[in-house]
């Protein structure tokens, strides 16, 4: 496995601003994160190792922001523009400036923010919880349906609920430490992959109306407009229902007590 000082080596070799790229390839090379055209935006993108990745992934036809408290140099790797922004990503003006760049569409949203280091444990825990809640934040107002999203966030007491709040969000998410973090970071990765826009999220409990039934016998409702299958219900019954399961176009529910 490659220490700390190969991947400082290959970034200066390969004319990287930061050893930081090679976690953001590795994120990519396993959950396939940006495509060809995409738009992507990067939070805490200074120097830029990520925004050069980002530009190399989008390609041409492709759209980097990258936003950061620090100045960022001009990015020229990679075919997609880059653009900048300099901001704190915990105020709503930075989020404002975002929103008028992306021009409606997103497709990726990836953070590696981190607090400024005090050593002490817990507090740095809870300060990069809150700077990968902006991060989520952002994902869920700017994603369209299927976006990704990949954020730092240091281990603690708060991650597993974090992670929960990801999991809602998206239909399939992991947490994992790429090989180029330093071994001793307690840094992990949360990724989420197909961002969920209907109405309804796991663990939703709801009334509903079965109009109809599936292929598989279960009855189905309508939530506007969103497909929810409802196990054990037949045609005009009126149930309460818990959901179980979310797809971007349909989701899975079961009749519960009230
Ligand atoms: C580990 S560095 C990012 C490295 C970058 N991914 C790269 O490859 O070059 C973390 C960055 O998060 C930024 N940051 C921390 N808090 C922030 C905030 N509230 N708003 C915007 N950026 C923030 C820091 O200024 C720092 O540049």
């Amino acid at each position: 496995m490659a220490g700390k000082d190969d991947y400082y080596n290959r970034a200066k070799q390969q004319g990287y601003r930061a050893r930081s790229a090679y976690k953001l390839k590795q994120l990519d090379r396993e959950f396939d994160l940006i495509a060809h055209g995409d738009t992507v935006v990067d939070l805490g993108a200074a120097p830029g190792g990520w925004l050069q990745v980002a530009a190399e992934a989008a390609g041409a036809h492709g759209r980097v922001i990258g936003v950061d408290l620090q100045r960022i140099d001009d990015v020229e790797k990679g075919d997609a523009p880059v653009e900048t922004i300099r901001g704190d990503m915990t105020e709503d003006e930075t989020k404002d400036a975002i929103r008028e760049a992306a021009d409606d569409r997103v497709d990726v949203v990836i953070s590696d923010m981190a607090p400024n280091m005090t050593g002490e444990y817990n507090l740095d825990h809870a300060r990069s919880v809150h700077l990968a809640r902006q991060a989520l934040e952002t994902a869920e107002e700017l994603l369209g349906e299927g976006g990704s999203f990949a954020v730092k966030v240091f281990q603690g007491q708060d991650l597993a609920d974090f992670k929960a709040d990801v999991e809602r969000e998206f239909a399939f998410s992991r947490t994992t430490s790429p090989k180029a973090s330093r071994q001793a970071s307690s840094e992990v990765y949360v990724v989420g992959k197909n961002k969920l826009t209907g109405p309804v999220r796991v663990g939703d409990e709801l009334d509903v109306e079965i109009t109809g039934v599936g292929e598989e016998g279960d009855g189905i409702a309508k939530v506007d407009g969103f497909t929810l299958f409802v196990a054990g219900a037949a045609e005009g019954d009126e149930v309460h229902v818990e959901v179980t399961d979310v797809k971007p176009r349909f989701g899975f529910a079961e009749p519960i007590e009230e």
